[in-house]
């Protein structure tokens, strides 16, 4: 796997047709997340193999690869997502600002509030608008107030103007894609470092789904996105880096996106990238 390297900022487009390079220079940025030899078990299977990998702040990173690679796994791993399912064994070390989320010491309630989380289906809680994005923070007792931060967190979802004269309807009435906007209003809430996307456009039809990209790359200037995604055109469109995992739970090659896309370092993620397999 290459490390990171260190040349200027260059564009991430790749026949998309996006023109503006993101601001910071990728050789600024700080690390934000290190997994070191991370190895994860269902029961005797396998599902990721020594994966060494760093996450930057202020990044969008796409982990792209074949179904059952791993991704899903990967990204479970990094908010303790994974606790809930009985047959996981995690080994290693997955650190998030410098500590190992894994240690004892660790509350995963108040990790997944710094390390949010969007699934691929949208599912709001049966609830009005409001306290889809309000109840998690009446929950944990937030100080502030809850409306202003409603009101916030649904703007920095690009989603407030769509919705402020309906705060009290449920979110269940609302479109596909402005689910998936709540969704990710009510992870935005609680002021995360860190968003995690699983797959979050794929059951949207194209014009909500281009409306989600376009709020990642906004929701990249405050938080750290890290994408699951299988469309290769979206990772190239608006990741920074991507991570490819293939066969075996194996992360084959992690580097800017540009150079993933257009120089890959590995014949098997060039045949990948280029539909050989997958
Ligand atoms: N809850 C689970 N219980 C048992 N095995 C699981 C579970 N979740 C995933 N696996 C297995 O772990 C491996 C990796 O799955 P994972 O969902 O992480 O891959 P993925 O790359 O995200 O796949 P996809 O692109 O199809 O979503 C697969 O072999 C899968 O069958």
């Amino acid at each position: 796997m290459s490390e990171p390297d260190t040349s200027p900022k260059v564009q991430t487009t790749i026949e998309t047709g996006d023109e503006e390079p993101r601001d910071a220079p990728l050789n600024t940025k700080e690390t934000i997340i290190e997994t070191r030899d991370l190895d994860v078990y269902y029961g005797e299977e396998q599902a990721l193999d020594d994966v060494s990998m760093e996450i930057y702040e202020h990044d969008v990173t796409a982990l792209i690869g074949p179904s059952g690679c791993g991704k899903s796994t990967f990204l479970r791993c990094i908010n303790r997502m994974n606790d809930l399912i009985d047959s996981c064994r995690v080994e290693g070390d997955v650190e998030f600002g410098g500590k190992n989320v894994y240690d004892d010491d660790v509350d995963p309630v108040a990790l997944r509030r710094k390390i949010g989380i969007v699934f691929q289906k949208p599912n709001p809680f049966p609830k009005s608008v409001r306290e889809n994005v309000g109840y998690g923070l009446k929950i944990q007792g937030y100080e502030g107030d809850v409306d202003e931060r409603v009101e916030e967190s649904l703007k920095s979802a690009a989603l407030w103007d769509e919705v402020k004269d309906q705060l009290d309807s449920s979110g269940l009435d609302l479109s596909g894609g402005q689910q998936q906007r709540l969704c990710i209003a009510r992870a935005i809430a609680p002021d995360p470092e860190v968003i995690l996307m699983d797959e979050p456009t794929s059951a949207l039809d194209p014009v909500a789904a281009s409306k989600i990209e376009d709020l990642i790359d906004d929701l990249a200037e405050q938080y750290t996105v890290i994408i699951v995604t299988h469309n290769m055109q979206q990772a190239a469109r608006i990741s920074d880096r991507t991570a490819v995992f293939l066969t075996g739970g194996d992360l084959v090659e992690y580097d800017e996106t540009q150079k993933i896309f257009e120089n890959p370092e590995h014949q098997r993620v060039e045949d990948y990238i280029t539909g050989k397999f997958g």
